[in-house]
């Protein structure tokens, strides 16, 4: 599809992370659970970086994402990452299933801090985040 023809209300549909429209787009559903927001994702081949490991940029999109949906979700507007700073503990390998989760810890005007983790189902933790947001002047 000519992304020039899309019509301008449906272009949050072609997000990379959640959007529903992109073909090649990782389609992460989000809920809001109490203070985060939680998403499961199971990596496949197509998203390895070395043999049978998730690449850390898809790892770091999942993280932001969760992060910018939690903010989006509970106050309704969208904030851009201004900065995000990774620690990737273990290799999350292909086939199992991710909990990745977001919260606010601060929030100063249109400046929010937040903070993330990638887990597997027994609990390891795969990466921890904490990003900056900022609103829209
Ligand atoms: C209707 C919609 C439906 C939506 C429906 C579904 C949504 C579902 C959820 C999706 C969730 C998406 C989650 C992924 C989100 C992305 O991926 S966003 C894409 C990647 N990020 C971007 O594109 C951001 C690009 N950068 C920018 O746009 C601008 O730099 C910013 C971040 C808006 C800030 O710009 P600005 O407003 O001009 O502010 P600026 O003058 O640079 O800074 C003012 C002050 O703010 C503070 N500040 C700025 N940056 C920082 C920082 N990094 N750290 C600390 N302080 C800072 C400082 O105090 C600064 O003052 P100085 O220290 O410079 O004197």
């Amino acid at each position: 599809m000519d992304l020039k023809q899309t019509d301008a209300a449906n272009r949050d549909t072609w997000c990379f992370a959640c959007g529903t429209d992109n073909p090649i787009g990782l389609k992460l559903k989000m809920t809001i659970t109490g203070q985060s927001c939680v998403a499961y994702f199971t990596p496949r081949r197509e998203h390895q970086s070395y043999a049978d490991r998730m690449h850390g940029g898809l790892i770091s999109t999942l993280l932001d994402e969760v992060m910018g949906d939690y903010i989006f979700k509970t106050t309704g507007i969208p904030a851009y990452t201004a900065k995000i700073d990774v620690r990737f503990r273990k290799a999350a390998r292909i086939g199992e299933t991710l909990k990745v989760e977001g919260r606010i810890v601060q929030h100063r005007g249109r400046l929010y801090i937040t903070e993330g983790s990638v887990t597997k189902e027994d609990g390891t933790v795969v990466a921890e985040a904490t990003a900056r947001m900022m609103t829209a002047k």
